[in-house]
């Protein structure tokens, strides 16, 4: 038995987004959620799942829809992000089915600020919906985590009760993640913060899910974005026990009832991520990693061909010789896509997430 025996290949929605988190909590692996920025990074990302047998989620955030539709659109009024954001979709939902594996399509952390993002994606999931069936996304983020705990529970309720009837899974964060997403910046953000209590989640739980099961809570353990020298701010995955603890004595009995995200999955150790994946972790996010990996292909190979570089026509091997075979963009970006791909396989493996289909 594996993957492909609870959900099908290509993108996911509705029940089967929860089949496939719930298959991965009782099989305690999880999944992870690479930030893709263009249809390079997606299929590099797709690759590399196809290649160990795994499922996958990609995610666009706010800039990288932007940077998906072109940096040289205007976005005052979120335009790049929703078309980019569409865009993505559309390329991941047109090729995902072909690699062969279950993969959940995603947008991460919408602060209040960027909620016409948001809204512009319900929007397109609702029309997807008219002619499909299905929302065109399997799930979206928001991330309210900067407003009071009752502002950001009531608002996920009022955007999740548009969501449910589409079967799209949310996201919400409660606590905050540390380091800098999208421009809000959460650097000097009070540490007691960076810790969410298990009372906060069970409210959480609580109101989302009068409204469906499908959502997760990206609860905060130390989490930063980012990779930086090693500070005071601590990721502390055992904490995450303590809220399935408290949730599932509230709730009778009910083993593991929280679905829990980690967010800032670049820079932490195996056994931090193995503690969390114990705990009910089903996604990590990895960002900071991957954007690195893909550079270090292409660097790597600027530096090692410097002397195909210099000129259209003549290198090392001679005056005359043509260079076109360096610099077409499919040899020096493939290159990107390798070193790319080799990362996400070492974040499945982390998770446990390698053979699973
Ligand atoms: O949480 C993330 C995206 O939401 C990714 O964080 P990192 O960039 O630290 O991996
Ligand atoms: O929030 C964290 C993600 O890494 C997204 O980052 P980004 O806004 O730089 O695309
Ligand atoms: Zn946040
Ligand atoms: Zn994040």
């Amino acid at each position: 038995m594996g993957v492909l025996d609870v959900v099908p290949a290509g993108v996911l929605t509705g029940d089967n987004v929860r089949k496939l988190f719930e298959y991965a909590k009782e099989q305690q692996f999880a999944i992870p959620a690479i930030n893709v920025t263009s249809s390079s990074t997606a299929n590099a990302v797709l690759e590399a799942a196809r290649d160990i047998k795994a499922p996958i989620i990609l995610q666009v955030s706010q800039g990288g829809s932007a940077y998906f539709a072109g940096k040289g659109l205007a976005n005052d009024r979120q335009q790049a992000s929703i078309l980019g954001a569409i865009a993505a979709a559309h390329h991941i939902r047109t090729v995902a089915k072909e690699y062969g594996v279950p993969v959940v399509l995603h947008s991460d952390h919408c602060a209040h600020k960027l909620l016409p993002w948001f809204d512009g994606m319900l929007k397109a999931d609702e029309e997807y919906f008219q002619r499909h069936g299905e929302a065109l996304f399997s799930s979206h983020m928001l991330d309210l985590s900067e407003e009071s705990k009752e502002d950001n529970i009531a608002t996920c309720v009022q955007y999740f009760k548009r969501m449910a009837p589409l079967g799209l899974w949310l996201e919400m964060e409660i606590g905050i993640t540390g380091g800098e997403e999208d421009g809000v910046d959460n650097t000097g953000v009070d540490n007691s913060k960076l810790y969410t209590q298990p009372e906060d989640i069970f409210d959480v739980y609580s109101a989302l899910s009068a409204v469906s099961p499908n959502f997760s809570i990206a609860a905060a353990f130390g989490n930063v974005h980012g990779v930086y020298k090693p500070g005071n701010v601590k990721l502390h995955p055992e904490l995450l026990q303590k809220h399935q603890v408290y949730a599932e004595e509230k709730l009778n009995g009910k083993k593991k009832p929280l679905f829990l995200v980690f967010h800032g999955g670049s820079g932490s150790t195996k056994e931090e991520i193995k503690t969390a994946v114990t705990n009910g972790v089903v996604k990590m996010n990895v960002d900071t990693d991957t954007q690195f990996a893909y550079l270090a292909g292409i660097r790597n190979f600027v530096q090692n061909k410097s002397g195909y570089l210099q000129t259209q026509v003549g290198n090392p091997e001679g005056a005359d010789k043509p260079n076109k075979k360096y610099y077409d963009p499919r040899v020096w970006v493939r290159e990107g896509e390798k070193t790319l791909s080799a990362r996400v396989k070492e974040a499945c493996a982390d998770l446990g997430n390698v053979d699973r289909l």
